[in-house]
């Protein structure tokens, strides 16, 4: 497999704001790389600077072996063969769809010979792979929000592009249909196989779509996993607490496996972990997510690692309910199913599962 994209040292600033801070990444061809992370990270400065509508302050962006930026040149977007989606669509209002569609063709340099010859077949066939036959002639303001965002994405793929790039695409849609249109833009990426590059600040959405995660927190990589890498073996506290919304226990590593937590109120307890948690030995912390704790009634008798708490605030999640339980100084996030039910004041029994 070819690189796709190639970044070296990336950095960007504006005025005092470092948003881009040494920015290493390679993307190879046929890739579906998120970039996750808070607002203000730096994920658009980075999409930017990739599509070429800025310039870097240091550092090298390769595109497909050629240098396309420096900070003393730079190779303009039009040229740069990327299609683009946004959150806001930008369809043009007074165009209908085939309208929207085409235009690249008559506008992007380099657009194959072959659909040159044949423009409408080949904004037919787009149109078709994003399930939108037939609406050639609607306008935009007579379409459902999920269709105009397939029009935005056919409009960004129907020229072939070496690579897609993807800004929060789906952020303005309802829930029901962000997820109906995550499965669309996969089967678009599977169809295809064009090098996607996500944007997202939602967690849930960077781990079902991508097959690489990029997490990012104030102009730096935290890190660069798979989906599973990144959820189950998280590097840092902040992917963690970003991605696993993990709480966090201060104690003691007494080994690479066995933590031991003191409280001020009740018994000690030692956790013996399944998982390795290495990276966060030397902060003395154990991140612990919310599907990781067990909340039971309490009995008499409670169980090895079991503690004593107290519901503070209960929040109904459909199929799941979220307690915010207080342990000692700990309000500890947990997640359970809804087959028991605790009341609000309720002391209960919580155990780490680890
Ligand atoms: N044109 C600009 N002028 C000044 N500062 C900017 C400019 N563009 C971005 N910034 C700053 O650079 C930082 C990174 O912004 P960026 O838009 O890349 O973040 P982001 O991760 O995409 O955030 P969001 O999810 O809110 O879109 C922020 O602190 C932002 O305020």
């Amino acid at each position: 497999m070819n690189q796709c994209v190639h970044i070296k040292g990336i950095c960007k600033h504006y005025g005092k704001v470092e948003a881009l801070r040494q920015i290493d990444l390679s993307i190879m061809d046929g890739e579906f790389v998120a970039l996750l992370g808070p607002s203000g990270c730096g994920k658009t400065t980075l999409l930017r600077l990739i599509a070429g509508f800025d310039q870097p302050n240091d550092g090298e962006i390769w595109l497909h072996g050629e240098r396309v930026a420096t900070k003393f040149s730079i190779k303009p977007p039009e040229f740069r063969q990327i299609g683009m989606v946004f959150q806001s669509f930008a369809l043009w209002p007074h165009m209908n769809v085939y309208e929207n569609v085409v235009f690249p063709l008559h506008y992007q340099p380099n657009v194959l010979e072959e659909y040159k010859r044949n423009i409408r077949k080949r904004v037919q066939e787009i149109l078709e792979l994003v399930g939108l036959g037939g609406f050639e002639k609607r306008f935009p303001s007579q379409l459902s929000g999920g269709q105009r965002q397939r029009v935005a994405v056919a409009r960004a793929i129907v020229f072939n592009p070496a690579l897609l790039l993807m800004d929060e695409p789906l952020s303005s849609l309802d829930a029901e249909l962000r997820i109906q249109m995550r499965k669309e833009i996969q089967d678009i990426h599977r169809n295809l196989g064009t090098a996607i590059i996500y944007v997202t600040h939602d967690q849930s959405e960077a781990l079902a779509m991508a097959n690489r995660v990029v997490v990012m927190k104030e102009g730096a990589i935290e890190q660069v996993g798979s989906p599973n890498e990144i959820y189950f073996s998280p590097k840092t506290p902040f992917v963690a607490k970003f991605v696993g919304q993990s709480n966090f226990l201060k104690g003691e590593w007494l080994d690479s496996r066995t933590f031991s937590i003191h409280f001020n109120n009740q018994n000690p307890v030692v956790i013996n972990t399944k998982q390795n948690f290495q990276p966060f030995q030397n902060d003395n912390i154990l991140p612990i997510r919310p599907d990781q704790i067990q909340l039971r009634k309490l009995r008499n008798q409670y169980s090895k690692n079991g503690l004593l708490g107290k519901v503070r605030h209960i929040q109904f999640q459909g199929r799941e309910l979220m307690y915010s339980v207080q342990v000692e100084e700990y309000q500890l996030e947990i997640m359970t199913n809804t087959y028991t039910h605790f009341e609000y004041g309720e002391d209960v029994e919580v155990e780490l599962l680890v």
